[in-house]
């Protein structure tokens, strides 16, 4: 996975990354939410290809909330696909995802190569749909609405669906370790230093393959 370019929101995480990839890759924060995240990583994709020494793909790495009985807190989620889970419309008959309005795709597919190498390196890992959002899940309600939405959704967290569109065809992956579970907001009860430790043993096997 030699030019592999890894992201994460702030700079914790990529310190977390950093210390399991070892210097074998480049680990870079990028920003918190979509918009960040997705200038950062294009900029870095387009300052690489201006020196002649382009990134082959782009996996976006980072904490993030898990749903309920599909992955443990410290445990890690790998992304099938990326879903921008409140990207669209209300409307009194529910959500409308842009899909649905017209306006181009809220979910972008991960490379099946990275994820199937990723799936190989962390055979406990969860697999399935990672939402991002711009606002954290933090009620019964919306995370019943999102679970209802996404039965296949194992995790969210802010940014991979923007990191994915600026990888904008380059293979992409998202990975994320779980810190607190989806639900009402309990900051308290964030294992954060679980979840960064989670991270390195992921940076590891990214590292390696
Ligand atoms: O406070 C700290 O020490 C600390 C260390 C590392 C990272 C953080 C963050 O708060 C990272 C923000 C990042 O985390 C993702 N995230 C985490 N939990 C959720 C969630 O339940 N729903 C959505 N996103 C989540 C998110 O990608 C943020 O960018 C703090």
């Amino acid at each position: 996975m030699t030019g592999l370019l890894l992201v994460t929101a702030v700079e914790p995480e990529a310190a977390a990354v950093r210390a399991g990839v070892d210097g074998r890759l480049t680990v870079a924060a990028v920003g918190v939410g979509p918009a960040a995240a997705a200038a950062g990583t294009a900029r870095l994709l387009a300052v690489a290809e201006a020196g002649g020494r382009p990134y082959t793909g782009v996996v976006c790495l980072g904490i993030g909330g898990g749903f309920a009985g599909r992955v443990e807190v410290g445990g890690t989620a790998i992304a099938t696909r990326s879903v921008a889970a409140d990207l669209g419309a209300e409307s009194p008959d529910g959500f409308l995802p842009i899909d649905d309005l017209g306006f181009g795709t809220a979910v972008v597919e991960a490379d099946a190569g990275l994820v199937k190498t990723l799936r190989a390196a962390l055979p406990g890992a969860a697999v399935g749909t990672v939402l991002t959002v711009s606002t954290v899940t933090g009620t019964a309600a919306s995370t019943e609405a999102l679970a209802t939405r996404f039965p296949d959704a194992v995790a969210e967290g802010m940014e991979g669906y923007g990191v994915a569109c600026a990888a904008a065809g380059l293979p992409f992956a998202e990975v994320r370790t779980v810190s607190n579970v989806i639900g009402p907001r309990d900051r308290a009860a964030w294992r954060i230093p679980a979840a960064l430790a989670a991270l390195t043993e992921v940076g590891e096997t990214l590292g390696l393959a």
